[in-house]
């Protein structure tokens, strides 16, 4: 069974609370989410392998560790997911992104996939699928059924805020998944936003509200 990871490292807990502030405007919160993610993207990547390697240090030498050349891919959920990509490449420069384009439609909550394009080599990768929000989880299955489809064989879920509904609907669907979340939040409202959130994750990131 996949587990849920709450971060609830203090920096991230900080940075959270001025992302939910709805006082908080495009700028600031472009790069706090940018923030946070890289913070994420450190704990997510705590179980990458190692591999000895010998040196030569200035007086002598030393048998020392660097990261074994795992294959990894980050997939935004478009649009808002891509608020999280710059964050976590960081840390992981060298891995390759896809995307997923999908929007939930306001009246059925139900999501509609409008893009997809991911590296060619999807069965080697380890895919990091990331998105600010899970909400009912309808995005969040759809964009793991589509990896799926496409051959993907190792996907984690990264998330700032998620509801219990969302963890339990893409567990439902998705059992193996790994989920990692900044903060799970109480539920949802009628509309399907997350209480008490922070709102439209994408309008806040693009301005477009
Ligand atoms: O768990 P769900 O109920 O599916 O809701 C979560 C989705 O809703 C938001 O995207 P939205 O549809 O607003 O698209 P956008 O990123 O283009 O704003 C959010 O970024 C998630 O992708
Ligand atoms: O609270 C929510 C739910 C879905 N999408 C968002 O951007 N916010
Ligand atoms: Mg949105």
């Amino acid at each position: 069974m996949g587990k849920v990871y709450v971060f609830d490292h203090p920096l991230i807990q900080h940075k959270l609370t001025y992302i939910r502030d709805k006082n908080t405007g495009t700028k600031e919160f472009r790069e706090l989410v940018d923030e946070v993610a890289t913070l994420m993207a450190f704990e997510i990547t705590r179980d990458l392998p190692l591999e000895e390697i010998e040196i030569d240090t200035p007086v002598t030498t030393a048998k020392t560790k660097v990261l074994s050349g795992k294959k990894i891919a980050i997939v935004p959920i478009l649009r808002a997911g891509i608020g999280m990509v710059d964050g976590v490449l960081k840390l992981i420069p060298a891995a390759k992104v896809g995307h997923i384009g999908l929007y939930r439609d306001p009246q059925t909550l139900k999501p509609v996939e409008y893009y997809a394009k991911l590296p060619a080599d999807v069965e080697e990768r380890d895919f990091i699928i990331v998105d600010p929000m899970l909400a009912t989880g309808g995005s969040a299955i759809e964009a793991i059924n589509s990896l799926k489809k496409r051959g993907a064989k190792s996907i984690k879920f990264m998330c700032l805020i998620a509801a219990p509904e969302g963890v339990k609907a893409i567990h439902d669907e998705h059992p193996e998944i790994d989920i990692y979340i900044a903060a799970l939040d109480e539920k949802l409202n009628d509309h399907g936003y997350i209480i008490p959130g922070l709102g439209d994750a994408g309008d806040r990131l693009f301005g477009t509200k």
